[in-house]
């Protein structure tokens, strides 16, 4: 279970995140929705410090992340980045082995893991293991990001964007996949998207931001039937997209 209380970030004279507080029960998928600039990936960021808050406290399974050193609380937390981060100097396989690595797994195991996580996404491990990331395309690089975020098996999961940068049939083919996944059933996941359809179709519940703030968080059904005001339902009917 993720904790976030009274976050508070500010960059120079923007306040990118404003008191924003909220909580991801165990095995749920909460989604930061809101349009561009609103503060959802400071936000995701603050949870396995890339950024460090002004204010407020996080805490990941009852543990407070300061109290863990920044690169140990990394390996326990599974993270797919905008754009998804592989190193363009490592292949597909060393992509995905950086963090059971780093736990000094044995040879055996991590090739293992490598070749049923390409399996689950639709990979082989015989054509795209030891290809270089530009080899592959847009969604097949996302696959890979989010096995590489997979890997180690982490209880909580970050995921900004995963879908992003790929054109609508893949996003929604890939999409259909994530859903899927039976690996994703139980993990804590916190995830970022400014695509309403996207979040509605992911979400156990959605927190909707504006301008560093929450202005509603519920279900999709709630934010739908609901609406806090009128951005939540204008937001919901897609005339912010
Ligand atoms: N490192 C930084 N330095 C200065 N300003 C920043 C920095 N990171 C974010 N900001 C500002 O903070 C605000 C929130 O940015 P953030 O990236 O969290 O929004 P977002 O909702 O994730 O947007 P997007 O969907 O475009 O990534 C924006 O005004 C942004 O310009």
């Amino acid at each position: 279970m993720i904790t976030a209380s009274h976050l508070v970030k500010r960059f120079d004279n923007t306040v990118a995140v404003n008191d924003v507080s909220f909580t991801v029960n165990e095995g749920e998928n909460l989604v930061l929705l809101g349009t561009s600039g609103c503060g959802k990936t400071t936000t995701l960021r603050m949870l396995n410090r890339l950024t460090e808050p002004d204010a407020g406290k996080i805490t990941i399974n009852g543990k407070d992340v300061t109290a863990l050193q920044p690169d140990i609380l990394r390996r326990g937390i599974g993270y797919v980045m905008q754009h998804n981060g592989l190193f363009p100097h490592y292949t597909v396989e060393e992509n995905i082995a950086i963090v059971p690595q780093l736990l000094q797994w044995d040879k055996k195991r991590i090739k293992e893991r490598v070749k049923e996580l390409l399996g689950k996404l639709n990979l082989s491990y015989e054509q795209h293991a030891h290809l270089f990331p530009q080899a592959l395309s847009g969604g097949q690089q996302q696959r890979v990001g989010l096995a590489r975020a997979l890997a180690a098996d982490p209880p909580v999961l970050l995921m900004d964007e995963p879908f992003g940068a790929l054109d609508p049939i893949n996003r929604q083919k890939i999409r259909k996949d994530f859903a899927e996944l039976e690996e994703l059933k139980k993990k804590t996941i916190l995830m970022v998207t400014h695509d309403v359809r996207e979040a509605f179709e992911l979400a156990d519940r959605v927190c909707l931001m504006d301008q560093g703030q929450i202005v509603q968080l519920g279900t999709p059904a709630e934010l739908r039937e609901q609406p806090a005001n009128e951005f939540v339902s204008a937001f919901v009917k897609g005339q912010y997209v």
